[in-house]
Protein backbone atom coordinates (compact mmCIF):
# COMPACT_ATOMS: atom_id res chain seq x y z
CA UNK A 1 0.00 0.00 0.00
CA UNK A 2 1.17 3.22 -0.78
CA UNK A 3 -0.01 6.58 0.96
CA UNK A 4 0.87 9.97 -0.37
CA UNK A 5 0.29 13.37 1.14
CA UNK A 6 -2.10 15.98 -0.12
CA UNK A 7 -2.03 19.84 0.73
CA UNK A 8 -3.73 18.90 3.44
CA UNK A 9 -1.42 16.76 5.49
CA UNK A 10 -3.52 14.74 7.43
CA UNK A 11 -5.92 13.62 4.15
CA UNK A 12 -3.73 10.84 2.49
CA UNK A 13 -4.63 9.39 -1.05
CA UNK A 14 -3.70 5.87 -0.53
CA UNK A 15 -3.12 3.30 -3.65
CA UNK A 16 -3.64 -0.20 -1.96
CA UNK A 17 -1.65 -3.15 -3.79
CA UNK A 18 -2.82 -5.10 -6.45
CA UNK A 19 -2.46 -8.36 -7.06
CA UNK A 20 -3.43 -9.14 -10.76
CA UNK A 21 -3.40 -12.97 -12.16
CA UNK A 22 -4.98 -14.79 -15.32
CA UNK A 23 -7.90 -14.58 -13.41
CA UNK A 24 -8.14 -10.80 -12.46
CA UNK A 25 -6.86 -9.21 -9.45
CA UNK A 26 -7.42 -9.23 -5.76
CA UNK A 27 -7.09 -5.78 -3.41
CA UNK A 28 -7.39 -5.62 0.31
CA UNK A 29 -9.18 -2.36 0.59
CA UNK A 30 -8.75 -1.75 4.51
CA UNK A 31 -6.61 -3.62 6.80
CA UNK A 32 -7.17 -2.17 10.35
CA UNK A 33 -3.64 -2.00 11.48
CA UNK A 34 -1.65 -0.99 8.34
CA UNK A 35 -4.78 1.62 7.95
CA UNK A 36 -4.14 2.53 11.60
CA UNK A 37 -0.29 2.94 11.45
CA UNK A 38 -1.42 6.10 9.25
CA UNK A 39 -3.58 7.56 11.29
CA UNK A 40 -6.73 5.97 9.47
CA UNK A 41 -9.76 5.04 11.35
CA UNK A 42 -8.33 2.86 13.13
CA UNK A 43 -12.08 1.80 13.50
CA UNK A 44 -14.86 2.16 11.09
CA UNK A 45 -18.70 1.66 12.32
CA UNK A 46 -21.49 2.49 9.07
CA UNK A 47 -20.09 1.75 5.18
CA UNK A 48 -21.98 3.71 2.49
CA UNK A 49 -23.12 3.53 -1.54
CA UNK A 50 -24.47 6.00 -3.32
CA UNK A 51 -24.58 6.04 -7.14
CA UNK A 52 -24.45 9.62 -8.62
CA UNK A 53 -24.88 10.31 -12.55
CA UNK A 54 -22.76 12.23 -14.43
CA UNK A 55 -22.72 16.37 -13.23
CA UNK A 56 -23.40 15.42 -10.14
CA UNK A 57 -22.05 17.30 -6.65
CA UNK A 58 -22.40 15.73 -3.20
CA UNK A 59 -20.99 17.88 -0.86
CA UNK A 60 -19.61 19.98 1.05
CA UNK A 61 -20.91 17.90 4.02
CA UNK A 62 -19.44 17.18 7.15
CA UNK A 63 -21.02 16.17 10.84
CA UNK A 64 -20.35 18.51 14.15
CA UNK A 65 -20.76 17.25 16.93
CA UNK A 66 -20.24 13.30 15.76
CA UNK A 67 -17.46 14.00 13.85
CA UNK A 68 -17.05 10.88 10.63
CA UNK A 69 -13.86 10.09 9.50
CA UNK A 70 -14.44 8.78 5.71
CA UNK A 71 -12.29 6.62 3.65
CA UNK A 72 -13.74 7.08 0.33
CA UNK A 73 -13.34 5.10 -3.18
CA UNK A 74 -15.34 4.94 -6.53
CA UNK A 75 -16.52 1.35 -7.09
CA UNK A 76 -17.97 2.27 -10.71
CA UNK A 77 -16.79 4.97 -12.98
CA UNK A 78 -14.99 8.26 -11.24
CA UNK A 79 -14.97 11.43 -9.65
CA UNK A 80 -13.22 13.81 -8.81
CA UNK A 81 -13.00 14.11 -4.33
CA UNK A 82 -11.88 17.14 -2.20
CA UNK A 83 -11.46 17.81 1.26
CA UNK A 84 -11.74 20.77 3.04
CA UNK A 85 -9.92 21.61 6.15
CA UNK A 86 -12.62 23.82 8.52
CA UNK A 87 -11.41 23.05 11.73
CA UNK A 88 -11.28 26.35 13.67
CA UNK A 89 -7.80 27.49 14.32
CA UNK A 90 -6.12 24.85 12.12
CA UNK A 91 -3.27 25.97 10.17
CA UNK A 92 -4.77 25.19 6.95
CA UNK A 93 -8.33 26.48 7.93
CA UNK A 94 -10.35 26.68 4.49
CA UNK A 95 -7.83 24.87 2.87
CA UNK A 96 -8.80 22.29 0.34
CA UNK A 97 -7.43 18.94 -1.84
CA UNK A 98 -8.39 17.69 -4.38
CA UNK A 99 -8.04 13.90 -6.36
CA UNK A 100 -9.40 12.04 -8.65
CA UNK A 101 -10.63 8.36 -7.61
CA UNK A 102 -11.96 5.86 -10.35
CA UNK A 103 -12.80 1.84 -10.70
CA UNK A 104 -9.68 1.96 -12.78
CA UNK A 105 -7.47 3.96 -10.37
CA UNK A 106 -8.78 2.02 -7.06
CA UNK A 107 -7.22 4.94 -5.01
CA UNK A 108 -8.82 5.62 -1.91
CA UNK A 109 -8.56 8.82 -0.06
CA UNK A 110 -8.62 9.46 3.92
CA UNK A 111 -10.84 12.55 4.88
CA UNK A 112 -9.80 12.77 8.61
CA UNK A 113 -12.91 13.75 11.33
CA UNK A 114 -13.27 17.35 11.33
CA UNK A 115 -13.24 17.83 7.48
CA UNK A 116 -15.65 18.87 5.09
CA UNK A 117 -16.14 16.34 1.94
CA UNK A 118 -17.62 16.00 -1.21
CA UNK A 119 -17.23 15.08 -4.83
CA UNK A 120 -18.24 15.34 -8.33
CA UNK A 121 -18.94 12.67 -10.77
CA UNK A 122 -16.73 12.61 -14.55
CA UNK A 123 -17.95 9.35 -15.49
CA UNK A 124 -21.40 8.35 -16.99
CA UNK A 125 -22.16 7.37 -13.86
CA UNK A 126 -20.12 6.58 -10.47
CA UNK A 127 -20.81 3.96 -7.47
CA UNK A 128 -19.20 5.67 -4.74
CA UNK A 129 -18.49 3.73 -1.27
CA UNK A 130 -17.18 4.82 2.05
CA UNK A 131 -16.47 3.62 5.47
CA UNK A 132 -17.18 6.09 8.34
CA UNK A 133 -15.81 6.25 11.79
CA UNK A 134 -18.56 7.54 13.32
CA UNK A 135 -22.15 6.78 12.15
CA UNK A 136 -24.89 8.79 10.82
CA UNK A 137 -26.46 11.54 13.14
CA UNK A 138 -28.91 13.45 10.95
CA UNK A 139 -28.95 16.32 13.68
CA UNK A 140 -25.27 16.64 13.32
CA UNK A 141 -24.77 16.55 9.53
CA UNK A 142 -24.41 19.77 8.36
CA UNK A 143 -22.68 21.65 4.83
CA UNK A 144 -20.79 24.36 3.34
CA UNK A 145 -21.67 25.87 -0.24
CA UNK A 146 -19.56 23.80 -2.60
CA UNK A 147 -18.51 27.48 -4.53
CA UNK A 148 -17.57 29.22 -1.58
CA UNK A 149 -15.02 31.86 -3.29
CA UNK A 150 -12.70 31.95 -0.20
CA UNK A 151 -12.26 28.13 -0.25
CA UNK A 152 -11.82 28.86 -4.18
CA UNK A 153 -11.80 24.56 -5.04
CA UNK A 154 -11.03 24.00 -8.78
CA UNK A 155 -14.20 21.98 -9.59
CA UNK A 156 -13.76 20.35 -13.43
CA UNK A 157 -17.49 20.53 -13.73
CA UNK A 158 -19.03 24.63 -14.25
CA UNK A 159 -22.34 23.47 -13.46
CA UNK A 160 -22.61 20.40 -11.43
CA UNK A 161 -26.31 19.05 -10.87
CA UNK A 162 -26.85 19.22 -6.08
CA UNK A 163 -29.69 18.82 -3.77
CA UNK A 164 -31.99 21.57 -2.82
CA UNK A 165 -30.03 20.90 0.71
CA UNK A 166 -26.36 21.80 -1.42
CA UNK A 167 -28.01 24.38 -3.16
CA UNK A 168 -28.55 26.30 -0.36
CA UNK A 169 -25.35 25.50 2.07
CA UNK A 170 -23.70 28.34 3.95
CA UNK A 171 -20.65 29.57 3.21
CA UNK A 172 -17.43 28.95 5.54
CA UNK A 173 -17.69 32.31 7.46
CA UNK A 174 -21.63 31.59 7.55
CA UNK A 175 -21.26 28.50 9.66
CA UNK A 176 -22.37 28.92 13.76
CA UNK A 177 -19.66 28.89 15.97
CA UNK A 178 -21.40 25.75 18.07
CA UNK A 179 -21.55 23.80 13.62
CA UNK A 180 -17.95 24.70 13.63
CA UNK A 181 -15.30 21.52 13.78
CA UNK A 182 -12.39 22.91 16.02
CA UNK A 183 -8.63 22.02 15.80
CA UNK A 184 -6.99 20.18 18.48
CA UNK A 185 -3.82 19.71 16.92
CA UNK A 186 -1.95 16.78 15.25
CA UNK A 187 -2.03 13.65 17.04
C1 LIG B 1 -25.28 10.29 4.71
C2 LIG B 1 -26.50 9.51 5.11
C3 LIG B 1 -27.75 9.82 4.61
N1 LIG B 1 -28.83 9.09 4.99
C4 LIG B 1 -30.13 9.44 4.40
C5 LIG B 1 -30.56 10.87 4.65
C6 LIG B 1 -31.34 11.20 3.41
O1 LIG B 1 -32.71 10.83 3.56
C7 LIG B 1 -30.71 10.34 2.31
C8 LIG B 1 -29.75 11.10 1.42
O2 LIG B 1 -28.87 11.82 2.28
P1 LIG B 1 -27.90 12.90 1.66
O3 LIG B 1 -28.62 13.69 0.60
O4 LIG B 1 -27.27 13.66 2.81
O5 LIG B 1 -26.81 12.00 0.95
P2 LIG B 1 -25.44 12.53 0.30
O6 LIG B 1 -25.66 13.83 -0.40
O7 LIG B 1 -24.89 11.39 -0.45
O8 LIG B 1 -24.50 12.84 1.56
C9 LIG B 1 -23.29 12.16 1.76
O9 LIG B 1 -22.41 12.55 0.74
C10 LIG B 1 -21.27 13.31 1.09
C11 LIG B 1 -20.31 13.29 -0.07
C12 LIG B 1 -20.62 12.89 2.34
O10 LIG B 1 -19.40 12.97 2.52
C13 LIG B 1 -21.46 12.41 3.45
O11 LIG B 1 -21.06 11.11 3.80
C14 LIG B 1 -22.89 12.40 3.19
O12 LIG B 1 -23.36 13.66 3.62
O13 LIG B 1 -30.00 9.30 3.00
C15 LIG B 1 -28.74 8.03 5.86
O14 LIG B 1 -29.76 7.38 6.20
N2 LIG B 1 -27.52 7.72 6.38
C16 LIG B 1 -26.39 8.41 6.04
O15 LIG B 1 -25.29 8.06 6.52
Amino acid sequence: MKATETPLAECLLIEPKVYGDARGWFMESWNREPYAALGIGPEFVQSNLSRSARGVLRGLHYQWPNPQGKLVSVLEGEVFDVAVDIRRGSPTFGQWAGVMLSAENRCQFWVPEGFAHGFVVLSESALFSYLCTAPYDAAADANVAWNDPSIGIEWPVEDPSLSAKDAAAPLLHQIAGDRQPIFTGRD
